[in-house]
């Protein structure tokens, strides 16, 4: 159903998304239909009951550092429609919004190639000679094959890789091949995909029949070789951080995290066991930011019966980096992307036996958006 406003448009915006104003004015947002376009720019976690209940908006636009709920929405009667410029909607109760009459739109897939091309970094920058595939091929173990494990998964037959893929929720396929088990006690590398999810029951109708939190446990872990990369890019509390630090202590398995179960507070203690860590950045790119919004802005056009203007092409400089390039040269792997600076970025801002979500939300806010790689 679509509504129009003939008043002012009041949205509440997090700070941190890409192109804002770029899509959200006057001009591309009715042409005139509204007096003014009033964007009010706040830090994400600052977006709260308090004020949204003051400032009344009619929208709400968010990544996933703003939990929205009866919580956030109880003094609130002014919002028609919230955006979560991100792919993952676990910070969203959406069941409450369709009570409340709320259209809720997220960025399904908008940064799907950045995340798989932060995971074949990590890979390629740790185990170099997967380039070659010497004498036989790595398998590349994927749990969740949506739209970020499906594309990393063409990624890796492009490079001749054996994909070992499981997703409960998905007909059987040529990456869809294997069970759990098998993906966890079979694979060179394990790269996970999935949203953060819990267990359905009649306190929770909207969980899942397969829940993501702590999927990886310290079952999963014992049963998973010591020489098995794990790459977390997913949501933290997918892998259970206390078993995983012991497991790493105990058989110092690889481990990339990108996603932290207690973010954005990470222990000094992990920090210092993972051979690759980076806050929070797998989706950053300028083409996976500015698509968020781009898909949001849209869903915000067809609520509000307007037609779009705005197209995040206008908004890209040129891009220079082409997957067929790298492959070609692999030696260029850190002119397209060096994650060992994000690394490094991250462990700079220990004080006190941790990074302080301050710092960690920081360097997010100020990264340097990097830019995806075309095929
Ligand atoms: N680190 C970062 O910057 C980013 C992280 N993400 C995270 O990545 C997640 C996945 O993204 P997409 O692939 O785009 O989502 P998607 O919704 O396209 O795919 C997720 C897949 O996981 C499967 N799945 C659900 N439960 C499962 C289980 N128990 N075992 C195996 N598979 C299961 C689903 O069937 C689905 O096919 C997002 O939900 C988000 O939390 C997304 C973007 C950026
Ligand atoms: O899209 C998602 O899902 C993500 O995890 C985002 O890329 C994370 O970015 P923020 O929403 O926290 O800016």
């Amino acid at each position: 159903m679509t509504s129009k406003i003939n008043h002012k448009l009041t949205i509440i915006a997090d700070s941190n998304i890409a192109g804002l104003e770029d899509f959200f004015n006057e001009n591309t947002l009715g042409q005139n239909t509204y007096q003014t376009v009033n964007i009010i720019k706040v830090a994400g976690r600052d977006i709260n009951a308090q004020l949204v209940a003051k400032l009344q908006p009619d929208v709400l636009l968010i990544r996933s550092v703003t939990k929205v709920d009866a919580t956030l929405l109880a003094d609130n009667h002014s919002v028609k429609f919230i955006g979560s410029a991100t792919i993952g909607t676990d910070h969203v109760d959406q069941g409450y919004l369709v009570e409340r009459n709320i259209t809720f739109a997220n960025a399904a897939g908008c940064s799907k190639h950045s995340v798989a091309q932060y995971v074949l970094t990590a890979i390629l920058t740790l185990r170099p000679e997967y380039w070659q595939q010497l004498s036989t091929s790595p398998t590349l173990g994927i749990i969740g094959l949506g739209n970020i494990g499906s594309i990393l998964a063409q990624y890796a037959t492009d490079l001749g890789w054996q994909v070992l893929g499981y997703d409960p929720l998905l007909p059987a396929s040529n990456i869809n091949n294997a069970s759990f088990d098998e993906v966890i006690s079979q694979s060179d590398v394990i790269s996970l995909h999935v949203p953060l999810t819990d267990k359905k029951d009649s306190n929770n109708p909207s969980g899942s029949d397969y829940p993501t939190r702590h999927l990886i446990n310290k079952t999963a872990l014992d049963a998973m070789p010591s020489e098995t990369l794990l790459i977390n890019s997913a949501r933290g509390p997918v892998i259970d951080a206390a078993a995983l630090q012991a497991d790493i202590e105990s058989n110092e398995r690889q481990v990339v995290l990108d996603v932290f179960e207690h973010e954005p507070y990470i222990s000094e203690q992990l920090l210092s066991k993972l051979a690759i860590a980076t806050p929070h950045i797998a989706g950053y790119t300028l083409e996976g930011k500015l698509r968020g919004t781009q898909m949001v802005y849209d869903a915000l056009c067809e609520e509000f019966a307007v037609t779009p203007t705005q197209a995040m092409q206008q908004l890209l400089p040129v891009n220079m980096y082409l997957w067929s390039e790298l492959k070609a040269y692999p030696d260029r792997l850190i002119k397209f992307y060096d994650i060992m600076q994000d690394d490094r970025e991250l462990r700079e801002k220990v004080t006190n036996g941790q990074v302080s979500g301050v710092d960690f939300d920081q360097l997010r806010r100020d990264y340097h958006l990097r830019r995806e790689w075309q095929l």
